[in-house]
């Protein structure tokens, strides 16, 4: 290319200001126009500047700007630390600068409230030493979660959800050929106006007819089949995951113990699973089609006009997006924190509806309205500034995928066009040049669907951290509890009937984080539950219960008992008594095989028929658990209702003087109400509890103050029918009258050294 001339610089030069200056003019005379955008960005701006110098928002930016700095020295960390033994590097950073590690929020200090003893020691060594989560990002750790989670939705190729996808799949590339055929004939059509041909013109219009019936039954369509592969997605899931949750006590673990860092599971399983299915689903179209159209109008674009000016429209698209992703913020991460928000929130609302009565009593709404209101405001805050920087990033992503883009696509339109030195007639240069038009718009808007797919993406990545949080932690909350199934307690009664179908899923998990190197959460690594797991429950064809030197440390690590030797025959009833708080129920939680104790051994008959833990230990508390569902249902849990046994349910009502309930109601045990919760009083949930009791005639009963409410007189015929029905109980008790009825008496020191005395009650009765 030879060098330009000075004078023709200058030439040039001038007519580029000369065009400036006339855009500028132009626009200037709509004043309309320039009225609305003058009123209408400053009121903008001004609205902007209020927000961002709000202190809590401001206070977010502040906050960000040093998670980022965090994180990349945590990354350059990472780098120089190839073999893996300091990542906690981000959790230790953001802690000193004050920031939650969006990971691992939170719960990394309620981690170390664990520890116990040695096993806390344990448990803090295997809390550095566990590889730290990532943060949701679309990146390398994003796609092994995808195909992990995939598996489980697509479980094979002939399952339901492959068949939904083929079909779907097959729906896009009609739409595709649909809007093909349609451009094409938007041409014809121009052209047979141009060559006055009322034939033509009314072949198009036919056309367009058929055309149009086609088009909306497959747009239909392909809404259609999008929700149902988002709620069979949705489907495979949430039974995957309610497998593993609520066998071998993992909700237990989780909620109770902490362990598996798993914070609002109600949320993430309902809410969490249900987004990232929708978004999973909807990704694939909105990601299939547009590849497909860009590729057929491409084709046919390409027919008609040539390649070389679709190579640089398409450069552009290429850089440009390069561009948009770079400076995009980290808004998957910032998804994943927007919905651990709002989970924080709700979860307020539902302990104010669980308690509702005990607010009212204290008149404590202005103080939950308090709480309610800091939550809401900490959540408004956050998506005031995430929607902040949308806005922001939307505009970046507008201009550069749809504005800018039209600009460069004209030019590759009509240059092709301009040059047409050919002997073709005005009408077909008209058509072709209308459908060339219609396609590079399908094909620009198609590609600014596909960058868009990244923001699709980062969604779906803020998602897909939150599930796989979710995974992994029900994984590892079960794999510790399975592990200490098969180790410890030898009877093997509670295996769930499930737990086959699980066990292979946990394989499944195992071989992903060994193949992927990502790791389990720090609390599934812990093994432990209430205490640090050295101790042993085992049981044996003798009968009675013994325990032998019997260590239980609470969760938060302080001695509650220590050394416990005890043996207990059948029949022999044992009281237990001791200050709030020394531990009374924690032992029997450990009897129960709910925490292990740290040291020693309880041995437990084996019960004839029993089929769970539950019903070698039955629990009876102060406040029983009333379950949703009938009068029947409340008595046989955890057995679901069956009328068959209803002889004994009502035999059971009435022997705690609740046959009432029964005799006054047209529906009988069928009665239904909203809570049974809100219908009882104290004394009748109490009276339910120990129906329960009667209905399952377990060989062991701990009773946690299941008396406390109801007429001591009663307690001697309660007593005495636990004897006829050859239930041994556990009294837990502070009202030293129920004694005569046991034959051991167990006193907690409460003195901190886990001290305990135990002595034989002389003429105890039952
Ligand atoms: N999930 C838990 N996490 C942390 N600490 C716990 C947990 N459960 C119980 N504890 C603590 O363990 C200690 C013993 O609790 P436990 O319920 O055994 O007391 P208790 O003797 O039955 O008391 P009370 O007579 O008041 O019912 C208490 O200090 C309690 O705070």
């Amino acid at each position: 290319m030879g060098v330009m001339s000075k004078p023709r610089r200058a030439g040039y030069a001038r007519d580029l200001a000369d065009v400036v200056a006339r855009v500028a003019g132009d626009y200037a005379r709509d004043k309309r126009l320039c009225t609305a955008v003058a009123v209408g960005f400053t009121g903008l701006a001004a609205y902007a500047h209020y927000m961002t110098s709000q202190p809590a928002i401001a206070e977010q930016f502040h906050l960000v700007q040093e998670e980022a700095r965090a994180r990349s020295k945590a990354k350059r960390e990472r780098r120089n630390h190839r073999t893996g033994s300091n990542v906690s590097t981000i959790a230790s950073s953001a802690a000193r600068n004050g920031t939650p590690s969006s990971s691992a929020p939170a719960s990394d200090n309620e981690d170390s409230k664990h520890g116990v003893g040695d096993g806390g020691k344990a448990l803090a060594e295997a809390k550095v030493a566990a590889p730290k989560r990532k943060v949701a990002a679309v990146d390398a750790t994003f796609l092994k979660r995808m195909a992990f989670i995939l598996r489980i939705v697509i479980p094979g190729i002939t399952s339901r959800e492959a068949m939904l996808l083929a079909i779907q799949t097959v729906m896009l590339v009609t739409r595709s050929f649909i809007s093909l055929r349609i451009a094409r004939k938007g041409g014809d059509g121009l052209q047979a106006v141009m060559e006055r041909s009322w034939k033509k013109f009314f072949m198009v219009l036919g056309d367009f007819f058929v055309s149009g019936v086609a088009a909306s039954v497959v747009n239909s369509a392909l809404k259609y089949l999008t929700n149902s592969i988002t709620v069979a997605f949705r489907q495979r899931l949430t039974l995957y995951v309610h497998a593993r949750y609520l066998s071998n006590r993992a909700y237990y673990r989780a909620a109770v113990l902490r362990v598996g860092n798993l914070d609002n599971a109600d949320q993430r399983i309902v809410e969490d699973l249900n987004q990232f299915c929708a978004t999973a689903s909807d990704l694939f179209a909105r990601t299939f089609k547009p590849l497909l159209d860009v590729v057929l109008s491409t084709h046919r674009m390409g027919e008609s006009m040539g390649y070389s000016g679709l190579t640089i429209l398409y450069s552009y698209f290429f850089l440009s997006g390069a561009v948009i992703r770079a400076v995009s913020p980290p808004f998957s991460e910032y998804i994943a924190r927007t919905q651990k928000l709002e989970g924080d929130f709700r979860r307020m609302h539902s302990r104010l509806i669980t308690h509702a009565e005990e607010v009212a009593f204290l008149d404590g709404a202005r103080r939950e309205r308090d709480i309610l209101d800091a939550k809401l405001d900490k959540t408004t805050t956050w998506s005031s500034f995430y929607f902040y920087l949308q806005f922001k990033q939307g505009v970046i992503d507008q201009y550069f995928v749809k504005y800018f883009a039209s600009m460069i696509g004209w030019p590759v339109l009509a240059f092709p066009f301009l040059a047409d030195t050919s002997s073709r007639s005005a009408a077909e240069i008209a058509a072709r040049y209308r459908e060339s038009d219609t396609l590079i718009q399908s094909a620009s808007s198609s590609i600014g669907d596909l960058m868009m797919v990244y923001k699709k993406l980062q969604r779906l990545a803020g998602f897909t951290a939150r599930v796989m949080d979710l995974l992994e932690a029900v994984d590892s909350i079960h794999d510790t509890n399975e592990t200490r199934t098969a180790g410890a307690i030898e009877d093997g009664s509670n295996e769930g009937e499930d737990v086959g179908a699980v066990g292979s899923v946990g394989t499944m998990v195992r071989e992903y984080e060994k193949r992927t190197g990502l790791g389990k959460l720090d609390g599934g690594k812990m093994g432990q539950s209430g205490g640090s797991g050295r101790g042993v429950i085992a049981s044996s064809s003798e009968e009675g219960v013994r325990f032998s030197g019997v260590t239980v440390y609470s969760p938060d690590g302080r001695l509650l008992v220590k050394e416990v030797n005890l043996t207990l025959a059948p029949g022999e009833n044992l009281f237990v008594t001791g200050a709030n708080g020394a531990g009374k129920t924690s032992l029997f939680r450990v009897l129960a095989g709910l925490w292990e104790p740290t040291a020693g051994t309880i041995t437990r008959p084996d019960v004839a028929g029993a089929t769970d833990e539950s019903f070698q230990v039955f629990y009876v508390p102060q406040k029983p658990y009333l379950v949703s569902g009938t009068l029947r249902d409340q008595v046989m849990y955890p057995l679901p209702g069956d009328p068959e046994r209803d002889d004994e349910v009502v035999e059971a009502l009435s022997r705690v003087n609740l046959g009432r309930f029964v005799r006054t109601s047209p529906e009988g045990l069928d009665r239904l109400p909203h809570d049974w919760a809100d219908v009882l009083s104290g004394g009748e949930k109490q009276r339910v509890g120990l129906a329960r009791l009667y209905f399952h005639k377990p060989a062991y009963a701990v009773l946690d103050e299941a008396t406390s409410a109801i007429n001591p007189d009663e307690e001697g015929a309660f007593y005495s029918h636990l004897g006829t029905l050859g239930i041994t109980a556990f009294s837990i008790a502070h009202r030293l009258e129920l004694k005569r009825f046991h034959h051991q008496h167990l006193h907690f020191h409460a003195d901190g050294t886990g001290g305990w005395t135990l002595e034989r009650i002389k003429g105890g009765k039952r």
